[in-house]
C-alpha cells in the first residue's frame, strides 16, 4: 500500500456499532484507493466526553478529515464539527422508523459558521463520503488525485459496457 509521507489520515466515526454495515462502504473505498483511515465508535449522546476529546484532539492525532455516520437524532456530525476546524462529512444512516429522513435533517441543517458536508442517506452516501474525502485529499496528493481519475474512467467504461449488453 502506498501512503504519501505525512498524508493525513481520515477518521471514520459512527454513533453505534449498528452503523458499521453502512460505514464499511466508506472504508472499502479507502482500501481500494490506498487511503489511510481509522474507525471509531463515538456518540454525542452515549459518550459525550469521548466525543469532545476525540474532536478536539483529532488534528494533533494526525487526522485531516472526519467522516461521521449517525442515525435518528443524528447529532454526532454537527457536534464533532462544533469542536474541531477539520472538515466534517456527515453520513445520514438509514434509520428503521423514518427511513433516514430523521438522520438527514438532523445532519444537514447546521447553523451558518459550523458546516457539515452532508451526503445522501445510507450506503450511497457512505460511498460518496469516501470519494469526497479522497477528492479533498487529492487537492494536495497527486497519487490520490490519479486514483480518483482512474476510478472515474473505470466507472464510465462500465456504463458503456453495460449498454453494449442491451443489444446482444
Ligand atoms: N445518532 C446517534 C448518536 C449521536 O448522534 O451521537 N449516537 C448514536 N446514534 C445513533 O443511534 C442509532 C441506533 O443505535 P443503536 O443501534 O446502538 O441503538 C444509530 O444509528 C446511531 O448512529
Amino acid at each position: 500500500m502506498f501512503v504519501e509521507e505525512n498524508m493525513p489520515k481520515v477518521a471514520v466515526i459512527m454513533g453505534s456499532q449498528s452503523d458499521w454495515p453502512t460505514m464499511q462502504e466508506t472504508t472499502n473505498i479507502f482500501d481500494d484507493l490506498n487511503i489511510d483511515y481509522e474507525v471509531h465508535i463515538v456518540s454525542a449522546h452515549r459518550t459525550p466526553e469521548r466525543m469532545i476529546s476525540f474532536a478536539q484532539n483529532a488534528r494533533e492525532n494526525g487526522f485531516g478529515i472526519i467522516i461521521a455516520g449517525a442515525g435518528g437524532a443524528a447529532h454526532l456530525p454537527g457536534m464533532v464539527a462544533a469542536a474541531t476546524t477539520l472538515p466534517v462529512i456527515g453520513v445520514p444512516i438509514q434509520s428503521k422508523a423514518l427511513n433516514g429522513m430523521d438522520s438527514l435533517l438532523s445532519i444537514v441543517q447546521m447553523p451558518s459558521g459550523v458546516p457539515v458536508a452532508t451526503v445522501a442517506i445510507g450506503t450511497a452516501g457512505a460511498k460518496n463520503a469516501a470519494y469526497l474525502a479522497a477528492q479533498i485529499l487529492g487537492v494536495t496528493d497527486s497519487h490520490i488525485a490519479q486514483a480518483i481519475t482512474d476510478f472515474r474512467k473505470q466507472q464510465a467504461d462500465a456504463v458503456i459496457e453495460s449498454e453494449a449488453h442491451l443489444n446482444d
